[in-house]
């Protein structure tokens, strides 16, 4: 009956300990690391990662405290092996042989913040993790959670290609959590089960870079012009609706760690070899102008194995994608010149 109302997304990924079935599953093979392990979203994130059949090796890193989360996880009856490794001189061997790496490394919001005001901490962790994950484990995929993502996605590529190891095929921002809030919120208004609910986001991940594609949800939904502004509004702002209802204590985390589970289960089935995983997520692209661009993708085992474009957009979703441009370029922008301009 619980599991009926996860979506397919998680349902096959999570190993529920009341069933004990653990016996029953596949081989294991992928190693993960979470890069920012100890904080709001890297614990519950690793929490759900440890659930799953499809990782053998669970690497926690964080500055703080991943020795105390480690052992903590480590109690959990599945065969997930479990591993902390604190400080920057644990750094590079919390990278060995992993194949996907989850940054939620980084300084989150407070009330009256924007997302870019965490750039100037945010921008030199992911920059340091990118310079390791070059040199240690050039080949893993990176699922960005840390904020700016429309800016630290870049620096990392940037970091990436002056080593010669890019490969825009393996980086992704996770913008995955535009995407379970529109489920979410479309469902409520709709009175439908949100986990039979499917609405792209598109372009990036802050306010007005935010573009919901509800003319494309499945099932289908119509809106009147007020309540679908609205609605888009919400769905762009959801992200400040929750640093204003913590007051301080942070910005999303639950939801995240739901989100980036559900991005890297779709990543570690595909990279297994299931056909046809399909995300959203914030990737290199020349779908439009801008160089970095969240559209749905069609997963493999080498990472992002096709771009399935934006599809065709109302005329409402073609001006948000006009707001959305400058803003998005200039963050890209602010990026790639962190990395290029010293
Ligand atoms: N992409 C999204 O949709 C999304 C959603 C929510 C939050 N976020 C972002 O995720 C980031 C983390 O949020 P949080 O709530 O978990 O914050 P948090 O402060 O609770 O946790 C961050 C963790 O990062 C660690 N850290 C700091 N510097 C580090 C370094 N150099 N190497 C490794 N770890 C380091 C900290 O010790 C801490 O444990 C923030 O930037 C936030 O804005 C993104
Ligand atoms: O809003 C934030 O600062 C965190 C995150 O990007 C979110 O969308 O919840």
């Amino acid at each position: 009956m619980f599991c009926a109302r996860i979506p397919k997304s998680l349902q096959s990924q999570l190993v529920w300990v009341a069933t004990k079935n653990f016996s029953t599953a596949p081989q294991r093979n992928s190693k993960v690391a979470v890069m920012g392990a100890s904080g709001g979203i890297g614990q519950p994130l690793s929490l759900l990662l440890k659930h799953s059949q499809l990782i053998s090796e669970l690497s926690l890193y964080d500055i703080v405290h991943t020795p105390g989360v480690a052992a903590d996880l480590s109690h959990i009856e599945t065969k997930c092996k479990v591993k902390g490794y604190v400080g920057a001189d644990q750094l590079r061997d919390s990278l060995k042989g992993v194949d996907v790496v989850i940054i939620p490394a980084g300084v989150p919001r407070k009330p009256g913040m924007t997302r870019d005001d965490l750039f100037n901490t945010n921008a030199s962790i992911v920059r340091d993790l990118a310079l390791a994950i070059a040199e240690v484990c050039p080949k893993a995929i990176i699922g960005i959670i840390s904020n700016p993502v429309n800016s630290t996605v870049p620096i990392a590529s940037e970091i990436l290609k002056k080593a010669g190891v890019y490969d825009p095929k393996r980086v992704f921002g996770v913008s995955t959590l535009d995407i379970v809030r529109a489920n979410t919120f479309i469902a409520e208004a709709k009175g439908l089960d949100p986990a039979q609910v499917s609405c792209p986001v598109i372009g990036g991940h802050s306010g007005v870079t935010i573009i919901p594609v509800i003319s494309q949800c499945k099932p289908a939904v119509e809106f009147p012009p007020e309540q679908l502004k609205a609605l888009t509004e919400r769905i762009q702002e959801a992200g400040t609706e929750v640093v204003k209802a913590k007051a301080g204590a942070g910005s999303a985390t639950l939801s995240m760690a739901y989100a980036g589970a559900r991005f890297a289960f779709s990543v570690l089935r595909a990279l297994k070899g299931e056909q046809g995983v399909v995300e959203c997520a914030y990737v290199k692209s020349d779908v439009t102008e801008a160089t970095y661009f969240a559209t749905p993708i069609i997963l493999g085992p080498n990472g992002l194995e096709k771009n399935l474009g934006l599809g065709k957009l109302s005329s409402y979703e073609q001006e948000l994608l006009i707001k959305a441009l400058p803003e998005l370029k200039k963050n890209i922008q602010v990026g790639e010149d962190f990395v290029n301009k010293k």
